[in-house]
């Protein structure tokens, strides 16, 4: 891994680092150009200690295993959920194709193909996407979804800048706050966006479930898509999750939303995961079939 070159672009391997292209809690996305195959791709720099604080890639805190042995090394539980993703192969999941990591260096690159069109929408918008549109993307995201829950896998931070579109089709980005819907260690609840967190997810974190909680924030990503803001706002966290919990759906009211779309929407933004719409449900639904 050769150090920024004199003249001042970044060089790894035989990627070059331009512009940045994504900005989150993770860290940061860059353009990296490959000579080696005249291609460009996304890179996604972590810190590694910043994945040590946060106890690993998904920001679980690993079992207290009682007994002997040191305590289990937070970069190894990294290392092998990033061998999930790199087994991970489906048309709307991004394709992580390659990991850059020097032993010496605290960042560690993960290289992604690059979907050329970015999110499906940056909101708020005056903008939003027509139905038609919108559901073409929407049945795009249920097939990603629908892929990882059958790996037994949570994304828990579905939203609009984690659908990334690339020939003409959407993929699902940021597996960086999912779990194994199984897996090891407790989950902490309060990952993901807070305008696309389920109400469980704080309030009854005992009824918490992943996929019905990656369920209600394709519900709110689908109300974004189409009205080009969330269904609530409030000034800080703690009053955004209590409008979450209390206050019912409403639609912009100028908006002509047809009854079919309202009425997924309604199935998907019920506050209890319990009876909220199942990904089968959705899938026969007449707004995604029509
Ligand atoms: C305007 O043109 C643009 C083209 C591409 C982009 C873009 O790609 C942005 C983020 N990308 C990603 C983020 C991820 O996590 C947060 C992951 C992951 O960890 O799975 C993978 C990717 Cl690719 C942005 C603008």
């Amino acid at each position: 891994v050769s150090l920024a070159q004199a003249s001042g672009y970044v060089q790894l391997n035989q990627y070059r680092l331009l512009e940045p292209i994504g900005q989150g809690s993770y860290g940061i996305v860059k353009l990296a150009y490959s000579e080696e195959d005249d291609t460009h791709y996304a890179m996604k720099i972590l810190s590694k200690r910043k994945l040590m604080r946060r106890a690993g890639l998904f920001g679980r805190t690993p079992p207290r295993r009682p007994g002997p042995g040191p305590p289990p090394d937070p970069l190894q539980r990294v290392y092998r959920e990033i061998a999930v993703l790199k087994k991970l192969d489906h048309p709307n999941v991004v394709k992580l194709v390659e990991v850059l990591d020097d032993p010496a260096e605290d960042q560690l690159y993960l290289v992604f193909q690059l979907l050329e069109g970015g999110p499906v929408i940056d909101i708020p918008t005056e903008n939003p996407l027509s139905e038609d549109v919108a559901r073409k993307y929407f049945r795009d995201a249920l097939l990603g979804i629908e892929y990882l829950h059958f790996q037994r896998i949570a994304h828990r931070d579905i939203k609009p800048a984690n659908l990334l579109l690339g020939e003409g089709r959407v993929q699902v980005a940021d597996l960086g706050a999912c779990g194994e819907l199984a897996g090891a260690g407790r989950l902490s609840g309060a990952v993901g966006t807070p305008a696309f967190r389920a109400p469980e997810a704080v309030a009854s974190a005992d009824k918490y479930i992943g996929e019905a909680a990656d369920i209600w924030s394709l519900g709110v990503t689908l109300y974004a898509m189409i009205t080009g803001r969330v269904p609530w706002v409030a000034a800080t966290a703690t009053d955004l999750q209590k409008r979450v919990l209390t206050e019912p759906l409403a639609f912009p009211p100028r908006q002509q939303l047809s009854r079919p779309l309202k009425k997924l929407l309604t199935r998907m933004l019920d506050k209890d995961p319990i009876t909220r719409a199942t990904m089968q449900e959705i899938k026969e639904h007449e707004w995604v079939t029509s």
